[in-house]
C-alpha cells in the first residue's frame, strides 16, 4: 500500500474546488459549487468551452438565486484555467467531469493525481466506471473517488460516493463529508458495482423504453407520460420499494411479494438491451423532437429546472439534504 497522505485542509475548510471537464456535468458542477460560495476554477480542452460555460452558468443563476445563495456567492469567483496543471495547482477538491471514456478517464485522472498538492482527494463524476478500472496505472490513487451526480447536478441533490481497490477509505469518507458539507444528498457505498444505485435502476427502465420503441408497441409521448403522470409523481417523495409495499395494503410488503410475486417470472421485461439501430436512434430523436415542439434547448432548461424547484419545495425538500 502506498503511503497515504491525509488531504490538506478538513472537507468544511475546502476554499477552492476545480472542476475538469465543463460540459453538461462539469459546468452544472461548476454552477452548483460556485453556488454555495467556494471559488471554482475550471479546465476543459474544447475551445468553445468557456463560452459554453459562461452561458450555462448564467442560465442556471437564477434557479439558484431562487433555492438560496450561500454568502458571499457569485458567478465571478470562476476562472478559466489555461492549463490543468493551474486548473488544480490551488484545489482543495477536484472534480473531474470529462467524456464517459474508459481511457480517457484512465489517463486524465493519473494526470490529475500527479498535478494535484498531496492529498487532495479527485472525484469523477463518471455514470459508470468502478474505481478500480479508472484508477488503473494512476500513482497516488489512494485519493481518487467517484462521486457520481445527476443532472442538473446544482439542483438535484443526490450524489453517489465510492471508492475502488487502490483508494484509502479516508479519501471515500472526506469526499462524503466534503459533498454533506457542499449541499448534496449523498449514498456512500461500501463495495463496487457498475452503475452504482441510481443508474442501474435507471438503465432496467431505459432499456425497456427504447425496446419499447423499436417495436412499435409506444410512442416516445406515451413512455414520458406514463412516468410523469403516474410513477414519476409518487419517485419524487417514496422510493420504488415502500411505494410497493403500500400497494400491499395493510399486507404491507409482505401482501404484495405474495399477491404479485408470481408476475416477476411473467415476460414484463426484457433485461437485455436493444441493438442501438439505425432506425431505433431516429425513431427516439423524432419522438424527442416532436415532445419538444416548438420549446429550445434552453425554454426545456428552464422548465426543468423550474419544475424540480416545485417538487422539491412541495415536498418540504428544498435546501435540505438527506441527512
Ligand atoms: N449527462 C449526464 O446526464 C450525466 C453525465 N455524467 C458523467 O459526467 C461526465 C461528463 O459527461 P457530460 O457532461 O454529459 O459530457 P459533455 O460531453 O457534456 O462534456 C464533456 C466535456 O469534457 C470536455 N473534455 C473532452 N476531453 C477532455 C479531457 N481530456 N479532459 C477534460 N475535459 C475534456 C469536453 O470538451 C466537454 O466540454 C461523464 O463521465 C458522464 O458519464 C454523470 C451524470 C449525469
Ligand atoms: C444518462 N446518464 C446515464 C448519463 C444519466 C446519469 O448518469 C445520471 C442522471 O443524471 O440521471
Amino acid at each position: 500500500m502506498p503511503e497515504i497522505t491525509p488531504a490538506p485542509c478538513a472537507p468544511e475548510d475546502v476554499r477552492r474546488v476545480a472542476c475538469i471537464g465543463a460540459g453538461v456535468i462539469g459546468g452544472g458542477w461548476v454552477a452548483h459549487f460556485l453556488a454555495r460560495g467556494y471559488d471554482v476554477t475550471a479546465w476543459d480542452p474544447a475551445a468553445d468551452a468557456e463560452d459554453r460555460l459562461r452561458r450555462l452558468v448564467a442560465a442556471a443563476w437564477p434557479a439558484l438565486e431562487q433555492i438560496g445563495l450561500a454568502d458571499g456567492a457569485a458567478p465571478d469567483r470562476l476562472t478559466i484555467a489555461p492549463t490543468l496543471a493551474e486548473a488544480v495547482a490551488d484545489a482543495d477538491f477536484v472534480q473531474e467531469s470529462a467524456p464517459e471514456k474508459l481511457e480517457l478517464k484512465r489517463s486524465l485522472l493519473a494526470e490529475l493525481a500527479a498535478a494535484t498538492r498531496p492529498g487532495v482527494v479527485i472525484a469523477s463524476s463518471t455514470s459508470g466506471y468502478p474505481m478500480t478500472d479508472m484508477q488503473e496505472g494512476a500513482e497516488n490513487a489512494v485519493r481518487l473517488v467517484v462521486g457520481h451526480p445527476f443532472n442538473p447536478p446544482y439542483l438535484i441533490p443526490l450524489v453517489e460516493v465510492v471508492g475502488g481497490e487502490r483508494t484509502d477509505p479516508e479519501a471515500v469518507a472526506w469526499s462524503s463529508r466534503f459533498y454533506e458539507v457542499a449541499g448534496k444528498s449523498v449514498i456512500t457505498m461500501d463495495r463496487e458495482l457498475p452503475g452504482f444505485i441510481a443508474n442501474r435502476l435507471q438503465e432496467a427502465l431505459w432499456r425497456e423504453a427504447l425496446h419499447m420503441v423499436a417495436n412499435g408497441e409506444a410512442t416516445v409521448e406515451d413512455i414520458d407520460a406514463s412516468i410523469t403522470e403516474g410513477p414519476g409523481l409518487r419517485w419524487a417523495f417514496m422510493g420504488p420499494c415502500l411505494t410497493f409495499a403500500l400497494a400491499g395494503g395493510e399486507g404491507g410488503m409482505a401482501h404484495m411479494l405474495d399477491h404479485f410475486g408470481p408476475s416477476l417470472k411473467s415476460p414484463w421485461t426484457r433485461l437485455e438491451a436493444p441493438e442501438l439501430d439505425r432506425a431505433l436512434r431516429d425513431a427516439m430523436i423524432d419522438g424527442c423532437r416532436e415532445a419538444a415542439g416548438d420549446r429550445t434547448y434552453a425554454d426545456l432548461v428552464a422548465a426543468r429546472d423550474q419544475g424540480v424547484i416545485d417538487v422539491l419545495r412541495a415536498t418540504g425538500r428544498l435546501g435540505r439534504t438527506r441527512r
